[in-house]
């Protein structure tokens, strides 16, 4: 069945795309969850700009679904209060939060129409039919589902079915939408195609959107704000552009990121015109010349670096490299082709630790490398990020 995408036009000429006025932001303080002894989400302090894009990424277990829950009201709080604009919302039902919630299935009722699915939010809020009637008229145009209007959820492609749900979590303007997982039942051309039309929708709409997911490309494409989890905690909050370049723990770079971890003991720290630079013993490698905010000397760290922002140069004169700061002999193990870039995995001559760059493939193509082969690995101080924990 061929995918409707949404047209810029049908969006443009809505009325209903005029952003929400009362859009609201949501403020967490201390929030715990615990399920008996099960401690899912800790004291969890966070705020969301009203009319932003958040993310809430992390690893499966690690608590985005219970705050998200608990943000809607479908979980009670242990600990804590939530706000939503100004006012606390920890006892308020679920109804009355001007929240709506979409779900990972997309909870379609499946014996209704599309129209009817659609049409529902307003019906519980007692508007009449002739006022319903051109809101889901005007709904389903926006999403492309207007020739759609008739049909039940099975008879839509999953890619329409999550149109569906998002028309009807929209229909009633929420100040906040909270989205579960709302991609991943797409396949992976329709993913990228629908989040681009989601993140246009947040856009037009100025709502406040509150997604969950464990895949960072999409929090990357999608959010202005993404918050990354671990076990019940915030572990870094931040831009995608500074969770990229900058993670702040060895959890944030090891799940956001092709990034190479070196751990080992803060030797020097000193500072300069550009902040802290940072010398970080490490055992077999000797000392890594990193960057960061803030460091002590003594302490156990890591410093990480992109495998983008590794260089590599032949060795096949020279068995060792010159000493230099931040370089080290590798061999390379393999060299996986995904197409625009090449992923190369190495090991270090020294220590063993494998290490992965990555190339743009045609620039691989003017140097062409080998597995097997000796090169020599370096990265600047500037791109070796520093990891207090
Ligand atoms: N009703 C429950 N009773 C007991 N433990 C629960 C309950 N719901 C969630 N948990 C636990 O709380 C923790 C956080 O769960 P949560 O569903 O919020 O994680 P998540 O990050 O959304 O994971 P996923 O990506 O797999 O959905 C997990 O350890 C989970 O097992």
């Amino acid at each position: 069945m061929p995918e409707t995408q949404f047209t810029s036009a049908q969006v443009a000429d809505s009325a209903l795309t005029q952003p929400v006025a009362n859009a609201k932001g949501v403020t967490l303080q201390s929030v715990t969850k615990r399920y008996g002894a099960v401690v899912a989400v800790e004291n969890l302090t966070l705020h969301i700009p009203a009319g932003s894009y958040c993310c809430l990424l992390g690893p499966s277990g690690c608590g985005k679904t219970t705050t998200m829950r608990m943000i809607a009201g479908h979980e009670e709080i242990t600990q804590g209060d939530i706000y939503i604009g100004e006012t606390r919302i920890n006892e308020l039902p679920p109804a009355k939060r001007n929240t709506a919630m979409m779900f990972q299935n997309y909870a379609l009722f499946p014996h209704k129409t599309v129209w009817q699915n659609v049409e529902f939010g307003l019906k519980m809020r007692g508007l009449s039919q002739a006022d319903r009637q051109p809101r889901v008229e005007e709904m389903l145009a926006i999403v492309g589902l207007s020739q759609f209007a008739h049909r039940k959820p099975h008879m839509l492609s999953g890619g329409q079915q999550q149109r569906v749900a998002l028309a009807r979590a929209l229909i009633t303007r929420p100040q906040v939408l909270l989205l579960d997982e709302p991609l991943s039942a797409l396949d992976e051309s329709l993913r990228v195609k629908t989040r681009g039309e989601l993140r246009k929708l947040q856009r037009q709409f100025g709502m406040t959107f509150i997604q969950v997911t464990h895949n960072q490309d999409e929090a990357y494409a999608l959010a202005d704000q993404i918050v990354v989890m671990d076990h019940g905690r915030i572990d870094q909050v931040g831009t995608p552009q500074e969770i990229f370049a900058k993670p702040i723990s060895q959890f944030v770079a090891r799940f956001t990121g092709d990034n190479n971890i070196f751990m080992g003991e803060v030797s020097s720290v000193v500072h300069d015109t550009q902040g802290h630079l940072i010398q970080l013993a490490v055992e077999g490698l000797g000392t890594l010349l990193c960057r960061g905010d803030f460091a002590q000397a003594g302490t156990q760290a890591a410093c990480c670096v992109r495998a983008d922002r590794l260089k590599l140069r032949s060795l096949s004169r020279v068995a060792e490299p010159e000493p230099a700061v931040n370089r080290l002999s590798a061999r390379i193990t393999a060299i996986e082709f995904t197409g625009y870039i090449t992923r190369v995995t190495l090991m270090s001559e020294k220590t063993g630790a494998e290490m992965l760059y990555k190339s743009r493939t045609t620039d691989l193509m003017q140097t062409p490398l080998a597995e097997g082969q000796v090169v020599a690995v370096e990265w600047s101080a500037a791109d070796c990020v520093f990891l207090a924990h």
